[in-house]
C-alpha cells in the first residue's frame, strides 16, 4: 500500500473556508494510512511571537491585548467548523490553554517554543475533529510525541519507532508541523518555516512514498509569483537549486525540507491548496532535471564578518534562532546574512569574532545553471545600476550571484530584473494534434520557422498526436524526418497517457497547437490549461462552445497567465481577429461584421451563373475537395454560424451558437436523409436555388450566403443566411472561394474596411497557425 504525506502551510488554513477546501482536498486525494502534517492558521506564529516579545519587554497589557485577538481567531474557526459537543469540546480546551498562556506569562514562567507550538496545535486539533465530522478516521497528533532532538540532533531511531508505531493504516493522521521536544521533553521548533521539514521527516520515517507540500502558490516559480505575474512555473526543480534557494530564505521551501529524502526514492511536490487541479512543481533528484533560472529577493538582514567559524557552527546559530542563516566565504573571509531581528542574539553567541559589516540591507539573488552565473552577475550589476540602486555588497559563487543594498527591491523593480535577467533563453515545447493536409503542411513548415523564432526562444516540437497515435519524445523529434520516427516509434494513447506525457515535460512554456476537426480533443482544453499549456487552434469547437464552459476556460486561462490563439479559425490565415482586436484597443467600436466567411460556399454562390445547376456545382466542388466529405455539412451554413460566433465573442458579447439565427443553403427536406436520399432528390436544390436567384434579380440583387453581426443601440442582430446583395458590391464580387470580411465601426462607416482573400487552403491556414505561434512568442518574450 502507498503512503502519502501531505503538508498545508499556514497560507492553506487561513479561514474557516480553506479548511474546508483543505478537506475536499483530504476526502479525494487520501486513505487511510496517509498523514498530513499542518502549521499554524494564517499568521498566527508570528503573532505568538509578538506575544513572546511582548512578554520579554514585559509589556502585560500588550500580552493581554494578543491573548484575546488569538481566542478571537481560533474561536472563530472552531464555531465555523464544529458544532454542539465538538465545538464546546474545543472552545473549552482553547479558553484553558491561554489562560495558562496568560498566568505563566504573569508569573515569568512563559517558555518560547512552548508558545509557539499553540498555533500548530490548534490547526491539528481543529482539523481531525472537523474530518471526523466529514466521517474520516482522523487521528490527531502532537509531533513532540514522535520527534526528538537531543542537543538539536534527531534521535533517529527513537523517532522511526515512534512514528512507524503511530501512524497506522486505519486512520488519516493529522500532525503537527513545525515542533518536536527534546530528550527532557521540552518543546522546540523546527524553524520559521519548518512545517515542510516536518513534512520530509515523517515522510522518510514511515518510509512514505510521496510528500505533497500544499500552499498558496502551484508550486516553485521563477520568482515570488504574487509579487511578478509573468513569474515562469517551473514542472520540475532540483533538489540543489530547492536546497539554495530556503538557504537564500525564499519561504516556498523550508532549507531543511530536502535533508531527509537524502538517498531515498520519496517523491516531493509542491502544489496549490487554492487549485489543486493545477499540475504542480516537482522537486527531482540532481540530474532529474535542467538547473534553471530564478531570482528571490531578501529583505532586512545584517551582513557579519565572522573569524574562525567552525564546521557546523551555522547550524546550530541557524537552531538558535530558528531562521536559516545564509553564509558564504569571500578569500579567506566568511560573512553570515543574519536576519537583523537575531544580529544580536549572533553576535552574542560568536563571542567577539563576529563584525557587523553591513546592516538593514535587502537584496537579491540570481540562481542560474552554473555556466549562466558570470553573465547574469555582469548584467545585473549593470541593470542595479541603470535602475540607479547601489550595490552595497556582491557575492559571485558556482550556482548564484547575490546583491545587497539599502535599497528595497520592490515588485516592480523585481519584476524588471525578472525580465530582463530571467525571462531570457526559455524554452518552448509544442505539441501538435492534427497530422492532416494543414497539420502535414504545419510541421513540413516548422523546421525553418522555428529556425526563425530560435533567436529568442529554444523551441522543440515534442508531441505529434493523431486521432489515435502519438510520437512524444520529451527532447524534441527530429522534424527532418518526423515520418520514418512516426513509423517506427509513434504509440496508442488515451487521454490520460497524453496528460501525463504533457505533464512530465520540464519545459518553462508549453503550447498544445490543435489542427483536429475534432470536438472531443477540444474537450481536453481545461486539461492542458491545468498542464499549464497555452494553445492555439485551428478547431473551432472550443470557441463555439456553450457559453459557460468557454467563460470557465478563459478565466483558468487568465488565473494562469496563458494565451490561447485561434486566428485561423476563421478566415484561415486571414487577419481577422488581429483586426477586429486592434481596432477595439486603439478604442474604435465596432457596429457591424458581414461577410462570406466559408469557401465553399463563396465558390458556389459566385460560380453560379445558371449555366449549370447549383447542384451540379455542388457535387464539382466536392469533387475538387472544396466541400466537407458530405457537403451538405457546409450547406448548412453551420461552419459560418460557429464562425460568426468566435467573431462575435472577440467582440465581448456572450452568445451561444443557437442566439445566431441560421437558416440554410438548401430545403429543409433535404437536410434530412442520407447522401443517396439527397442525389436522388437534388432536384429540389436547383429549384430552391432558382427561386432565389429570381428572386434577388427582381430586385435588382445576386444571391450570397452571408454572416452578419450588428449592434445598434441595444439590438442586436446575428443571423448566417443567403442575402441578396447589390451587384456591385464587394460582397458580390468575390473571387470564387474567397472569404470576405467587412468590418463598420466608428471609424469606418461609410466605407468599411475590407479584408478579403483566400479563407481556406493548407498553405494559408498553416502560415496562419505560425503566425500566431509567433505571436505567443512575442507575448512570452
Ligand atoms: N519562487 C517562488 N515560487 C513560489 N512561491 C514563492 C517564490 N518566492 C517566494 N514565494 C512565496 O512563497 C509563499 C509560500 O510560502 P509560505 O507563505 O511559507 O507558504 P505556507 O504558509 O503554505 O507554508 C508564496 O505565497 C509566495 O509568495
Ligand atoms: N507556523 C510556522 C511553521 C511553518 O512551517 O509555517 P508555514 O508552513 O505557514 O510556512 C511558521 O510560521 O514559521
Amino acid at each position: 500500500m502507498t503512503k502519502a504525506v501531505h503538508k498545508f502551510g499556514g497560507s492553506s488554513l487561513s479561514s474557516a473556508s480553506r479548511y474546508q477546501a483543505v478537506a475536499n482536498i483530504i476526502l479525494s486525494q487520501c486513505s487511510a494510512g496517509d498523514s498530513i502534517v499542518v502549521s499554524a492558521a494564517g499568521k498566527t506564529t508570528n503573532t505568538l511571537v509578538k506575544l513572546w516579545q511582548s512578554h520579554v519587554q514585559g509589556d502585560a497589557q500588550a500580552v493581554n491585548d494578543i491573548v484575546l485577538q488569538l481566542q478571537a481567531q481560533q474561536s472563530q474557526l472552531i464555531s465555523e467548523l464544529l458544532q454542539g459537543e465538538a465545538a464546546r469540546e474545543l472552545l473549552a480546551t482553547l479558553d484553558d490553554e491561554l489562560r495558562t498562556v496568560t498566568s505563566a506569562s504573569q508569573q515569568a514562567q512563559l517558555h518560547e517554543a512552548t508558545l509557539l507550538a499553540h498555533g500548530e496545535v490548534w490547526s491539528a486539533r481543529l482539523l481531525a475533529a472537523y474530518l471526523n465530522t466529514l466521517g474520516v478516521q482522523a487521528r490527531n497528533w502532537d509531533a513532540r510525541t514522535l520527534f526528538t532532538l537531543h542537543q538539536g540532533q534527531l534521535l533517529e531511531q527513537k523517532n522511526q519507532q515512534a512514528c512507524l508505531s503511530a501512524i497506522d493504516g486505519e486512520h488519516i493522521h493529522v500532525v503537527t508541523g513545525f515542533i518536536a521536544a527534546d530528550s527532557e521533553g521540552q518543546t522546540v521548533t523546527l524553524g520559521r518555516n519548518g512545517s515542510d521539514y516536518s513534512a520530509t521527516l515523517l515522510a522518510s520515517y514511515i518510509r512514505a512514498d510521496a510528500v505533497s507540500i500544499w500552499t498558496d502558490t502551484q508550486g516553485v516559480f521563477s520568482t515570488d509569483p504574487r509579487k511578478v505575474a509573468s513569474a515562469i512555473k517551473y514542472p520540475k526543480v532540483c533538489r540543489g537549486q530547492a536546497n539554495l534557494l530556503a538557504r537564500l530564505g525564499n519561504p516556498v521551501l523550508h532549507a531543511k525540507t530536502l535533508s531527509p529524502l537524502k538517498n531515498t526514492a520519496i517523491k516531493l511536490v509542491v502544489r496549490s491548496s487554492y487549485d489543486p487541479e493545477a499540475s504542480p512543481t516537482e522537486v527531482v533528484k540532481e540530474g532529474y532535471s535542467k538547473a534553471k533560472r530564478f531570482i528571490t529577493t531578501l529583505e532586512n538582514c545584517d551582513l557579519v564578518r565572522v573569524e574562525q567559524l567552525q564546521a557546523g557552527e551555522v547550524r546550530e546559530l541557524s537552531q538558535l534562532i530558528q531562521h536559516s542563516i545564509h553564509h558564504f566565504s569571500q578569500g579567506a573571509e566568511v560573512f553570515l546574512l543574519v536576519p537583523a531581528a537575531f544580529t544580536h542574539q549572533v553576535v552574542h553567541q560568536l563571542q567577539g569574532r563576529a563584525n557587523l559589516v553591513g546592516s538593514n540591507l535587502n537584496g537579491c539573488a540570481v540562481v542560474a545553471p552554473s555556466n549562466e552565473v558570470t553573465s547574469l552577475y555582469q548584467q545585473a550589476r549593470q541593470l542595479l545600476e541603470t535602475q540607479e540602486v547601489v550595490v552595497r555588497a556582491s557575492h559571485i559563487a558556482q550556482e548564484y550571484a547575490l546583491f545587497l543594498t539599502d535599497q528595497l527591491i520592490d515588485a516592480d523593480l523585481l519584476a524588471v530584473l525578472h525580465d530582463r535577467l530571467i525571462t531570457k533563453g526559455q524554452e518552448l515545447a509544442v505539441i501538435i494534434a492534427g497530422l492532416g493536409n494543414v497539420g502535414e503542411v504545419f510541421v513540413a513548415q516548422c523546421q525553418e520557422q522555428i529556425a526563425h523564432l530560435q533567436q529568442s526562444f529554444d523551441i522543440k516540437v515534442v508531441g505529434l498526436l493523431r486521432s489515435n497515435q502519438m510520437l512524444f519524445a520529451a527532447s524534441g523529434i527530429t522534424l527532418s524526418n518526423w515520418q520514418s520516427q512516426w513509423q517506427n516509434e509513434a504509440v496508442s494513447y488515451t487521454k490520460a497517457d497524453l496528460l501525463a506525457r504533457i505533464g512530465e515535460l520540464d519545459y518553462e512554456h508549453k503550447v498544445v497547437i490543435d489542427i483536429t476537426a475534432s470536438e472531443s480533443f477540444s474537450q481536453l482544453y481545461p486539461d492542458f490549461v491545468s498542464a499549464d499549456c497555452h494553445l492555439i487552434s485551428a478547431n473551432k469547437y472550443a470557441g463555439t462552445a456553450p457559453n459557460d464552459w468557454y467563460q470557465q476556460l478563459r478565466s483558468k486561462l487568465q488565473e494562469r497567465n496563458l494565451y490561447w490563439r485561434y486566428n485561423t479559425s476563421v478566415g484561415a490565415g486571414l487577419p481577422i481577429n488581429f483586426a477586429l482586436a486592434d481596432l477595439q484597443n486603439s478604442g474604435d467600436k465596432i457596429v457591424e461584421v458581414e461577410g462570406v466567411f466559408s469557401g465553399t460556399l463563396s465558390w458556389l454562390c459566385s460560380r453560379y451563373d445558371g449555366s449549370e445547376t447549383f447542384s451540379e456545382l455542388v457535387l464539382q466542388a466536392q469533387q475538387l475537395g472544396y466541400t466537407e466529405p458530405d457537403p451538405r455539412e457546409d450547406l448548412s451554413g453551420r461552419d459560418m454560424q460557429r464562425k460568426l460566433l468566435i467573431l462575435a465573442r472577440d467582440l465581448g458579447l456572450t452568445l451561444d451558437l443557437d442566439d445566431i439565427e441560421l437558416s440554410p443553403l438548401m430545403p429543409d427536406s433535404l437536410a434530412a436523409g442520407s447522401w443517396q436520399d439527397f442525389l436522388a432528390n437534388r432536384t429540389e436544390l436547383d429549384t430552391f436555388y432558382t427561386a432565389q436567384v429570381a428572386a434577388a434579380a427582381a430586385q435588382g440583387k445576386v444571391v450570397r450566403y452571408t454572416g452578419i453581426l450588428q449592434q445598434s443601440g441595444a439590438t442586436l442582430t446575428a443571423k448566417v443566411g443567403i442575402a441578396f446583395v447589390e451587384p456591385g458590391s464587394a460582397l458580390a464580387n468575390l473571387t470564387p472561394g474567397d472569404n470576405i470580411f467587412v468590418i463598420r465601426s466608428q471609424w469606418y462607416q461609410n466605407n468599411p474596411l475590407v479584408i478579403q482573400g483566400p479563407g481556406a487552403g493548407k498553405e494559408v491556414t498553416a502560415a496562419g497557425i505560425h503566425s500566431d505561434l509567433y505571436w505567443l512568442i512575442q507575448q512570452l518574450k
